[in-house]
């Protein structure tokens, strides 16, 4: 379908006044207290109703977006709006399942009595401050897991998208007014919004904002969803389908103009491939923009003019050499796909996030030294991709920390929306999406109800203490000792009996299984002997 260059769907940027902050936020408190959103019918309705405001703001939506980052149909359905409207549809098929309470496990004889569960609660007033490159997305998956949790939310969309920020709050309006609101601005508001105090923050960003975002927090122990970036890196062996390799990480920095916090940073490649893989990126961006990315409807623009300055910073700086791409249109906000060939690892291709369509090559020639070199770049990066045998990404997998990662692909672990999303040490704290997301809204209550009559079984508790009420107390609670002092597993009377058994082998299930064949096998021969009347 064709891109949405239209215009007058826009609604034009409004930033909120700050003196309407406050009685927000308290309008949003009350109606916490008031219980309001802990009905679960009233949760599912909200979230009905926002699947048919999104619905019917589709089409300003991809307006918005395009206005904003030139972001395309097709992109603009698959990353942000369908995916919104996937994760609605997936909470109001799953909440009353989710929102129940559930039993705990491995609960001792001694305390089956007492009805222990867990209760997921909201956690009250939660804010949620969204990034720019997904601007839509990265602002309502976490409303929407907020809500589904049972909290009124607040929501801060990125002011660097204007337009799509101004389509979100349109959105909330369809949502009741007292439990769900957007406030739209930049430093100033977002400032001050800070100085409330909510349950939860959730926010999308740099790792310098959500440092200032963590301080904050931490001044009222208000607990955070940190999702920040870092420096990713790939890694291509010889072993690697290394034509597959550049496909799809070319793609990987194409989507979005590489402005996805998820993407590669940089990629070292074993040099005996490195001049295939440079080859096949050409091969590829050729197939992929056949005229060019800057003439095609499906390449994104860069933000903003000083995101622009401090990419293209990136590339007037490096002292490697360009083996794709590489060039710019200030006016256009354009930077053409490129690769950056790089051996020194405080080039400034290596030490800054790109966050565009840019990253470098490295090449080398020990695998344990390429391991070395990402993790002096970043110990902890949002993700990473391995392309090579077996062994080798297991090496890597095992060597290299990261929020999630991807063998043989782009950020695959990403687009799959019902598993967790989230980063590690300084790309963050804390996952969401689908069912995590509920998690993350929710605070996890641990239950008791406790019968009169096991008063009995709680005699050791009371005083006077009695020494015979603690040594049956302990003899009841002791479990089995499988290990001697040295760490080392031992083998007792009961492991030997478990092992006959179970027929060679101590697990319940595998035991079933040998036991189902043998007497299977039984049958057969006593059907075979009777058959031939022996
Ligand atoms: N882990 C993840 O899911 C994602 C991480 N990111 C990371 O975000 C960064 C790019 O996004 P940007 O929007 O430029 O991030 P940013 O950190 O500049 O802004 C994020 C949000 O914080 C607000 N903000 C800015 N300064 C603030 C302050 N002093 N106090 C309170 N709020 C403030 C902004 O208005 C915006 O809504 C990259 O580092 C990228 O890796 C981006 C998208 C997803
Ligand atoms: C349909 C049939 C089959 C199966 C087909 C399959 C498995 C198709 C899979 C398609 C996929 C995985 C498409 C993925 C597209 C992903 C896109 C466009 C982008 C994702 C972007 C993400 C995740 C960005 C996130 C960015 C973040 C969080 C950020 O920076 O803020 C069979 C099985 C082959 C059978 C026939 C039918």
């Amino acid at each position: 379908m064709a891109s949405p260059t239209g215009t007058d769907l826009l609604i034009p940027f409004q930033e909120a006044a700050i003196e309407d902050i406050q009685p927000t936020y308290d309008r949003l408190r009350a109606s916490y207290r008031s219980g309001k959103t802990k009905n679960i019918q009233f949760r599912l309705q909200q979230l009905r109703k926002l699947y048919w405001g999104l619905t019917d703001l589709e089409s300003v939506i991809f307006q918005s977006l395009w206005k904003d980052l030139h972001k395309c149909h097709h992109e603009a359905v698959l990353t942000e709006v369908d995916w919104c409207k996937n994760e609605i549809l997936f909470f109001v098929k799953n909440l009353e399942k989710f929102a129940k309470d559930q039993p705990i496990d491995d609960v001792p004889a001694t305390f089956w009595a007492m009805k222990h569960r867990i209760r997921s609660e909201p956690y009250g007033t939660v804010l949620v401050v969204g990034a720019f490159n997904y601007p839509f997305m990265l602002s309502v998956l976490p409303l929407l897991g907020a809500i589904a949790a049972g909290n009124t939310v607040l929501v801060k969309p990125s002011e660097h998208a204007p337009h799509t920020a101004m389509a979100i709050k349109k959105l909330v309006e369809c949502v009741d007014p007292d439990c769900y609101a957007v406030l739209n601005g930049a430093l100033p508001v977002s400032q001050a919004v800070l100085d409330l105090k909510f349950d939860k923050i959730a926010f999308t960003g740099s790792r310098a904002v959500g440092t200032i975002v963590a301080k904050k927090a931490a001044e009222t122990l208000t607990p955070v969803l940190l999702e920040l970036g870092g420096q990713n890196p790939g890694f291509v062996t010889k072993n690697a389908d290394v034509k597959l390799a550049a496909r799809r990480l070319l793609w990987g920095k194409c989507s979005n103009a590489g402005q996805v916090c998820i993407s590669q940073n940089y990629v070292m490649v074993e040099r005996s491939v490195l001049n295939q893989f440079i080859a096949e990126l050409n091969t590829q961006y050729r197939i992929f923009y056949p005229n060019g990315a800057q003439k095609s409807p499906d390449f994104c623009r860069i933000i903003n003019r000083p995101s622009f300055d401090r990419i293209k910073g990136m590339l007037d700086s490096t002292g490697g050499k360009i083996v794709l791409g590489g060039r710019t249109d200030a006016d256009d906000l354009y930077i053409e796909p490129t690769v950056v060939l790089v051996d020194d690892i405080n080039d400034s291709m290596i030490i800054h996030e790109s966050f565009g369509p840019i990253w470098s090559v490295v090449p080398y020639d020990d695998l344990d030294k390429a391991i070395e070199f990402a993790n002096q770049v970043d110990s902890t990066p949002l993700s990473m991709f391995a392309f090579g045998s077996d062994a080798e990404t297991k090496k890597i997998m095992d060597s290299v920390s990261s929020g999630g990662a991807t063998i043989n692909d782009s950020y695959t672990h990403a687009s799959l929306t019902v598993a967790p999303f989230g980063g590690v040490g300084a790309s963050g704290q804390g996952n969401y999406h689908g069912k995590y997301s509920f998690k993350a809204f929710s605070h996890e209550r641990t239950i008791a109800k406790v019968p009169a009559w096991v008063d009995k079984l709680l005699r050791v508790r009371y005083m006077p203490y009695q020494r015979s009420d603690l040594e049956r107390f302990r003899k009841m609670q002791a479990g089995s000792v499988n290990f001697d002092r040295q760490g080392n597993v031992t083998r007792g009377l009961g492991y030997w009996i478990a092992l006959v058994l179970g027929l060679g082998g101590s697990s319940a299930k595998g035991a079933a299984v040998r036991w189902g064949i043998l007497l299977a096998v039984a049958v057969s021969l006593g059907l075979k002997r009777k058959t031939l009347g022996l």
